[in-house]
């Protein structure tokens, strides 16, 4: 099967009434590695990653390396807020594998093998409205995992998340890694510098800096991202 990667941007923009709000961008986005989106407040983290995924139309050019509707059935996308069915923890599971066509029963098996994976088999059978905050997030990747997507988007994924329960969230991240090309949109500094193996650093909707995760933390090389990293505020 083609890679669905590079994911290539050319002049990529949100444009609303006249005013670009965020890019434009260029940038080529390889397989295999784990990208931390990072920047200030407003800097376009949640857009860029909405409009790579489809979700924000863009201006410029979105380029896959497969036609653009299988593209979008080989991603998937984790919310900050997750989204999720008023039903079963092990039918929210089951849904995007019921969507592909898989029949009930190798859907349930697989999911109740996910729930393995993610720590929910004890909830399986609980409502997913009830659960809390970390096990919402862990559901929300363990549904969005289910189909073996070779691109997951997460936006801020534990922004609303405890210590534990975001390095939980982390160790799945983490986990996926090995067989998921990951983009991460944090604020999140520690984490950033745990999971991820490159980094875009956005200001003002652009990217400022961007190269290897180690190189970034420890060499910036622009005077904002030197800022950034301090702590203090970049305008
Ligand atoms: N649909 C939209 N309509 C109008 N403005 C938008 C829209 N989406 C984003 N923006 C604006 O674009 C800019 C980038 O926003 P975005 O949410 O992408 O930044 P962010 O880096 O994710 O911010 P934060 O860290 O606060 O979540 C902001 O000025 C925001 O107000």
């Amino acid at each position: 099967m083609v890679s669905l990667l590079p994911l290539r941007l050319e002049g990529a923009a949100l444009v609303r009434r006249g005013r670009t709000l965020v890019g434009p961008i260029d940038l080529d986005l390889p397989a295999g590695d784990v990208t931390a989106v990072i920047g200030p407040n407003g800097s376009g983290k949640t857009s860029l990653l909405r409009m790579m995924h489809g979700l924000q139309p863009a201006r410029g050019r979105i380029r896959w390396s497969v036609p653009e509707a299988e593209a979008r059935q080989r991603q998937a996308f984790v919310f900050q807020r997750p989204i999720v069915l008023r039903r079963s923890v092990a039918a929210n599971l089951a849904y995007p594998l019921r969507l592909r066509g898989v029949p009930r029963e190798e859907a349930r098996a697989r999911a109740d093998e996910q729930a393995r994976r993610f720590d929910l088999t004890t909830l399986l059978t609980q409502p997913a409205p009830s659960l809390s905050g970390g096990e919402l997030q862990r559901l929300a990747l363990a549904r969005a995992l289910i189909t073996e997507p070779e691109l997951l988007f997460a936006d801020e994924p534990c922004a609303a998340l405890d210590g534990r329960a975001t390095r939980a969230v982390e160790t799945h991240l983490a986990r996926a890694a090995s067989r998921t090309t990951l983009v991460l949109a944090t604020h999140d500094m520690g984490q950033a510098r745990r999971i991820a193996t490159r980094v875009i650093f956005l200001l003002h909707g652009r990217v400022h800096e961007t190269g290897p995760a180690d190189a970034f933390f420890s060499d910036p090389q622009t005077e904002a991202a030197r800022a950034f990293l301090r702590g203090d505020i970049v305008e």
